[in-house]
């Protein structure tokens, strides 16, 4: 681990004498430290982390190179019954790029404050829960435990970009298709109340580059032709683009129309395996739509169920946004959240068809 400025356990005043802080934060910190941030991220320094972690568990670690310089890294715990459909636990390895001048703390410097509020870019979305997903897992392989179900944990460039050279590719290239996938947690956001959130599918993105040529110069010339007075807001797009000229056009760099959405209805095993742990843990549950885009689109896309989950309550949404922060005691939580549901989901009995 590298030293922050602050010494060993980060901000001032802080609780943790040096070698008393949980080593699932530290690890947590660790990863924040990685800049995997666009638009270069350093994406062999994740897997570099990634290998030590499989090497650790001592599970194998796959790589599949969907695009190049871009690597999607599976590493998986083989069920009792590898026939059986398998659950895989998915994060991105990526993060937004940060406004440094508003931040307080160094945005990589995972900055722990005298609150145990750990400060860094990725910390809500989402290198928590790729930590949680690795320490509930070794927390369970250290048990003893063995499930029938095969998990795979997959980690995924680029999905903060679009997700075209991560999950969109990785979804159609045969390792994925051998993943012989049941059911998938990714990403959820986090609640200000006692509540989790729980997402069963997302708004339909649409990323559009309308392309409306015009005569450049300064405002105050009374150019004619530009760019701006072409544009006619009200209109549907097709409509503008016309009016404003046979030279305007438009292109959709993300145009989604899939609407599936994932079962949370009681009678579906695997919704039921998911909310009755949480219902025997006490978490209050409020299911909704994702109001952006996550990966699991691409999953869903597929015909195969997807929850957004990240356990974080008690905390403001911060994704994206300046001084990101999660506090260590949620974040210790939710790994304990994930020691429930992994078997839950892992022990989930063979579905109709023996799957
Ligand atoms: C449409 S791609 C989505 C990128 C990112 N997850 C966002 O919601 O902003
Ligand atoms: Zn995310
Ligand atoms: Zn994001």
């Amino acid at each position: 681990m590298l030293p922050d400025k602050d010494g060993p356990n980060g901000g001032g005043g802080v609780q943790d004498g040096p070698g008393t802080e949980d080593p699932s934060v530290t690890l947590f910190r660790e990863y924040l430290r990685l800049k995997t941030v666009h638009p270069e991220p350093d994406y062999d320094a994740a897997i570099r982390f990634l290998e030590r972690i499989a090497e650790e568990l001592a599970l194998p670690l796959k790589k599949v190179e969907v695009c190049p310089g871009r690597v999607v890294a599976i590493i998986t715990w083989v069920g009792s019954r590898p026939e059986l459909k398998s659950v895989v636990l998915n994060s991105h390895t990526d993060v937004v790029p940060v406004y440094e001048e508003h931040w307080k703390h160094d945005p990589f410097a995972a900055v722990k404050d005298e609150h145990g509020n750990i400060y860094g870019r990725g910390s809500q979305d989402m290198k928590c829960v790729t930590i949680q997903y690795i320490e509930a897992i070794r927390r369970l392989k250290a048990a003893g435990k063995r499930f029938s179900r095969t998990i795979h944990l997959t980690f995924v460039p680029d999905e903060e970009v679009g997700g075209h050279k991560g999950m969109e590719t990785f979804v159609k290239h045969p390792e994925f298709q051998k993943l012989n996938i049941g059911f998938a947690l990714d990403e959820g956001l986090a609640n200000p109340t006692n509540a989790y959130t729980v997402f069963y599918g997302e708004k339909n993105p649409w990323w559009i580059t309308v392309r409306c040529p015009g005569s450049p110069g300064h405002g105050s010339r009374f150019v004619e032709n530009t760019a701006a007075e072409k544009l006619e807001f009200e209109e549907k797009i097709k409509a503008w683009c016309k009016e404003a000229g046979e030279d305007v056009t438009y292109d959709f760099a993300q145009k989604h129309m899939d609407q599936n959405f994932t079962s949370t209805e009681e009678s579906d095993p695997w919704w039921h395996a998911f909310s009755s742990t949480c219902k025997a843990m006490n978490m209050t549950l409020k299911k909704e739509i994702f109001p952006a885009a996550t990966d699991s689109r691409f999953i869903r896309e597929e015909g195969l169920p997807a929850i957004g989950f990240s356990p974080m309550n008690l905390t403001p949404i911060l994704l994206h946004d300046h001084n990101e922060y999660l506090n260590e005691q949620v974040f210790l939580r939710g790994i304990q959240v994930y020691e429930r549901l992994v078997p839950a989901l892992a022990s989930v009995p063979p579905l109709s068809g023996g799957e």
